[in-house]
């Protein structure tokens, strides 16, 4: 019965089997299958949406709760009163790439040369560059509408023939123009292309739109439907792995590294537990369900900190505590102020006035033109620590001066090369908050009055563990978000950053009143008090990662730089977890880099 699929299905002998057909997966998925002679297996929790939600540009303006993935909850957040929050993940063919915000940018060389530091050659800036480019199709505006809205870029930093299409809609609110105004007022820079290896500054990024089709450009239809036919590739939906298989023959001598055999999956719609196993040459599987689910399916599949392994009753394989440790995402807080004259239309008149939005609607589906086309914005100033406060010294020597396990979740405390690679992390980030090699806030150009910032460079740690007593279920998220004071410090600096910036003469023409946090606060204690009030802290920005980070097996890595797990034959890991640390700007980009780049090596074997 263990080779149920094979018989059930085609007979197939995988040479791989991927965990999860989302933004990774299928881009693995798809270089490994232009070998004709290897096959490729993709198991996928989620399903095929082709709805008008994920193809209208505008429709990234609203959460696709539909494809995302049930029950996924942090832990109460001891800082933020103890709330706790939606961590959004995606469950659909095309992963995170279907439901996500379309915004379509690059951190800067500083932090993809982090990574190489940590131990994994071939993974800093210039190789990565390669990826960035190997992933996308740039479309460059129309030289009218560039020179309106003063959008600048350079194309040689994007691909020519890539599956992704990068580009920017076809229109701009006319406030816009003042908007930016006021950011050339600060003492800032301002990139031309943020692409470039320096995304520090006030700058343009695309989206991932196809401006010819205008729709959204996506794993699934860039990766996957032009290759769907491939003889040697196979996609099954509605799969949720829940094991990953070992030799028990070779894991009885303890001298040998476990070695995978094959996974053990559920059809969601009937229950059926099955299992497809690798044929006698042997295969490897590939996991890429993401930076949550990822770490969950190692530990169920015996793969994790001894202890969490045996609170949830699963036999322990391999005691690797560094499972599900260094998560991080980019924590938010929003401020708002009241504003008055604003121009018709804005960004809030498709949300709120229904005619409008009716019309833009009915526009779109004619003839593929109007607001429809539109995403939620394309400005996005990224700063460096000292572009955002004039403290920024007295930041560097207080976190140098922490010791280095103060602030971090219970796992570093007994494991010295978490600790080890936290250290390192940190010397990483001191040196970016010296200088302007890598943002640490992303400043969303804003002028509706909902004002978000991100905090890029969190020092404190989360992790994903089994829930103990339902280790099936969606696993433990500890965020632990602002366990470190200096991230705290952090935010509320680019609240003082935002509310200087809302005061400055070139913003009156919106008459601007802050209403939350509201002037009065003006200490930290203050500020932060009435941020609680409001709700106004978030620990997430939808881009959970690094919970299976890539670095020496010393310095806390799961996974060495050709993505393999320490000590385990025939098992890799290509997601967002293994970033080791999380860039700044939004993930996507990367992650698809960071996939064309896996598959590459995964190829050289
Ligand atoms: C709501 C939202 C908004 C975002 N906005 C932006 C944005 O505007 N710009 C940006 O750059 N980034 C954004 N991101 C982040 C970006 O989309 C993700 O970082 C990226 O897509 C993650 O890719 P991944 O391959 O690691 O995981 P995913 O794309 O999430 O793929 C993981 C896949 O594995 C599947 N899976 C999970 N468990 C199992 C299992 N046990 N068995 C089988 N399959 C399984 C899942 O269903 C999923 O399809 C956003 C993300 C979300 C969720």
């Amino acid at each position: 019965s263990s080779n149920r699929v094979q018989e059930e299905r085609d007979g197939t002998i995988y040479d791989y089997i991927i965990v999860g057909g989302g933004t990774s997966g299928l881009v693995v998925a798809n270089r490994l299958s232009e070998d004709p002679s290897k096959s490729v297996l993709v198991l996928e929790h989620g399903y095929i949406d082709d709805s008008e939600r994920t193809r209208i540009p505008y429709a990234a303006n609203s959460l696709n709760y539909g494809d995302l993935r049930d029950g996924v909850v942090s832990t109460p957040a001891t800082q933020l009163r103890n709330r706790t929050f939606a961590i959004r993940v995606a469950s659909v063919v095309g992963g995170g790439t279907i439901v996500n915000g379309m915004a379509f940018c690059r951190g800067s060389a500083a932090d993809y040369d982090a990574w190489e530091a940590l131990g994994n050659p071939g993974w800093g800036w210039d190789m990565m560059l390669k990826y960035f480019k190997k992933s996308t199709t740039f479309h460059p505006p129309s030289p009218e509408h560039a020179k309106e809205f003063n959008i600048t870029y350079d194309a040689s930093y994007y691909g020519t023939n890539g599956p992704i299409q990068v580009g920017f809609p076809t229109l701009e609110y006319q406030d816009i123009k003042k908007a930016w105004k006021s950011w050339f007022a600060e003492n800032i820079t301002f990139p031309r292309e943020h692409a470039a290896g320096k995304a520090v500054g006030a700058y343009w990024t695309p989206s991932n739109i196809d401006p010819v089709q205008v729709r959204r450009s996506h794993a699934r239809l860039g990766y996957y439907d032009p290759i769907a036919g491939r003889k040697n590739l196979k996609l099954l939906t509605g799969m949720e792995v829940t094991k990953i298989l070992f030799d028990e023959s070779d894991e009885k001598s303890k001298s040998k590294d476990l070695k995978t055999i094959g996974v053990q999956y559920k059809d969601r719609q009937t229950n059926k537990t099955m299992k497809v196993l690798f044929g006698k040459k042997g295969g490897e599987v590939i996991l890429s369900a993401g930076s949550i689910f990822s770490p969950q399916l190692l530990q169920l599949s015996g793969i994790g900190p001894a202890g969490v392994l045996k609170a949830a009753g699963v036999p322990v394989k391999k005691d690797m505590p560094a499972v599900g440790a260094n998560l991080q995402d980019h924590p938010t807080v929003v401020q708002l102020f009241n504003v008055s004259g604003l121009s018709f239309p804005n960004p809030s008149t498709i949300l709120t006035n229904e005619t409008f939005n009716a019309t833009a609607r009915a526009e779109y589906l004619a003839n593929k033109t109007g607001w429809y086309g539109y995403t939620r914005g394309n400005s996005l100033p990224f700063l460096s620590l000292p572009q955002i406060t004039p403290e920024y010294r007295s930041r560097v020597s207080s976190l140098l001066s922490q010791k280095p396990g103060a602030y971090l979740p219970d796992v570093y405390k007994n494991n010295e090369s978490l600790l080890k690679g936290f250290i390192a992390q940190r010397k990483i980030l001191a040196e970016q908050f010296s200088g302007n090699s890598a943002a640490i806030g992303e400043l969303p150009l804003a002028y509706t009055g909902g004002v978000l910032s991100a905090l890029q460079k969190p020092l404190s740690r989360g992790t994903v563990t089994l829930n103990a007593t339902h280790p099936e279920a969606p696993p433990v998220i500890e965020t632990n978000v602002l366990q470190n004071p200096l991230d705290t410090k952090h935010l509320l600096d680019m609240v003082r950053f935002q509310r200087q910036h809302w005061s400055r003469p070139e913003m009156s023409w919106l008459s601007p009143v802050e209403t939350s946090p509201g002037i009065s606060a003006q200490s930290d204690e203050e500020l932060l008090e009435e941020l609680l009030d409001g709700n106004a802290l978030s620990p997430t920005l939808a881009h959970p990662c690094c919970s299976l980070q890539m670095a020496k097996e010393e310095l806390g890595g799961v996974v060495d730089s050709k993505l393999r797990v320490y000590g385990i034959r025939g098992l890799r890991v290509v997601d967002a977890s293994v970033i080791p640390m999380i860039v700044g700007a939004h993930l996507m980009s990367t992650v698809f880099a960071v996939a064309e780049k896996g598959a590459d090596v995964i190829r050289e074997g």
